[in-house]
């Protein structure tokens, strides 16, 4: 499956340096996985978490889960090191935190060989830069960075999330231009079952592709949320149906539910079945 076509419901961060959890995450019914080098590991630890994440790759295990790997900003007295060793590591992509500038995603590219890169979107300048953060060759995927946005923009945390929605529909409108992927920032509320999941409808709703998730009771939340529901596969199913109906009789539209079916429905139609069809071949392998 391509890095694009496939399911991104819920996407968790694992701190590279915690070794029970590196063996945990082989478990859970996660679409991906980022294997963080940066803000979930201790300063002092930053090297041997390095070493950890490497051999805990080359091991293996985590089967169909796409892996990202987060490292420390190139800025940073670790990045180098860190992007170096991503480009030998067993993973899928790299991704660069806090990215401003087309010209970062320049330096990371002269350091990683052909690994693809995704982006956190979490600065004021980031997000002003996205559409061409996006448009850069290398770039794959925007993770948004929503504790870091929210300590630059140094808005409050609220449940409709309004001081951030500019900078999450940015990032959308960026990510959807270039035809990438796009996932939500995270929910530190981890126990809230119940606010994870209206943050997670509100992420759909918007567009996005999943959640990050920072602890293993999020996902399946996060996993029921960006699935297609049983009734959109079912619309999806008749209005496909109804419109090639429509279509051998020479019509250009059709009704389904008393609304109008026209081609672009039919588009969105077939996308809703491919996704529901690619989590299904997700769970059979
Ligand atoms: C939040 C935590 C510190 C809680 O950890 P812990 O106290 O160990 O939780 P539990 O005892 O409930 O754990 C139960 C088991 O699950 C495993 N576990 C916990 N978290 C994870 C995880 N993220 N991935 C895989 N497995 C996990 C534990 O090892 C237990 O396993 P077992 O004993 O075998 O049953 C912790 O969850 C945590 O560290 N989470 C990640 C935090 C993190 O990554 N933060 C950085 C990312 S957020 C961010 O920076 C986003 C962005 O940049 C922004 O700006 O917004
Ligand atoms: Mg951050």
């Amino acid at each position: 499956m391509d890095m694009r076509a496939r399911p991104y419901r819920s996407v968790l961060y694992i701190p590279g340096s915690k070794e029970r959890a590196l063996e945990k995450a082989k478990t859970l019914a996660v679409d991906a996985i980022i294997f963080d080098l940066e803000d979930a590991v201790a300063v002092d630890e930053k090297p041997a978490a390095r070493e950890t994440l490497k051999a805990a790759l080359a091991a293996g295990g985590y089967g169909n889960r796409v892996r990202l790997v987060r490292i420390n900003g190139l800025d940073t007295e670790w990045g180098e090191a860190d992007a170096k060793a991503a480009a030998e590591m067993d993973c899928d992509a790299v991704l660069l935190p806090k990215v401003e500038s087309t010209a970062q995603l320049d330096a990371l590219a002269a350091l990683i060989g052909d690994k693809p890169i995704w982006a956190m979107m979490e600065t004021p300048r980031g997000i002003m830069n996205a559409a061409a953060i996006a448009a850069h060759p290398r770039m794959a995927g925007f993770v948004m960075g929503t504790n870091d946005l929210a300590k630059e923009l140094q808005c409050r945390f609220r449940a409709d999330r309004l001081p951030m929605m500019t900078s999450l529909q940015l990032c959308l409108l960026a990510a959807k231009a270039e035809g990438i992927v796009i996932v939500d920032g995270v929910y530190n509320a981890f126990k809230d079952d119940e606010g994870l999941k209206a943050e997670c409808d509100q992420g759909r709703d918007l567009g996005m592709d999943g959640k990050t998730l920072i602890h293993p009771a999020q996902v399946d939340v996060a996993n029921a949320a960006y699935a297609p529901t049983d009734a959109e596969v079912d619309l999806a199913r008749r209005q496909i149906a109804a419109f090639e109906a429509a279509e051998a009789e020479g019509q250009g539209v059709a009704v389904v539910d008393g609304k109008i079916v026209e081609n672009l429905h039919v588009v969105t139609a077939r996308e809703i079945l491919a996704k529901s069809e690619a989590i299904q071949s997700l769970s059979a392998e």
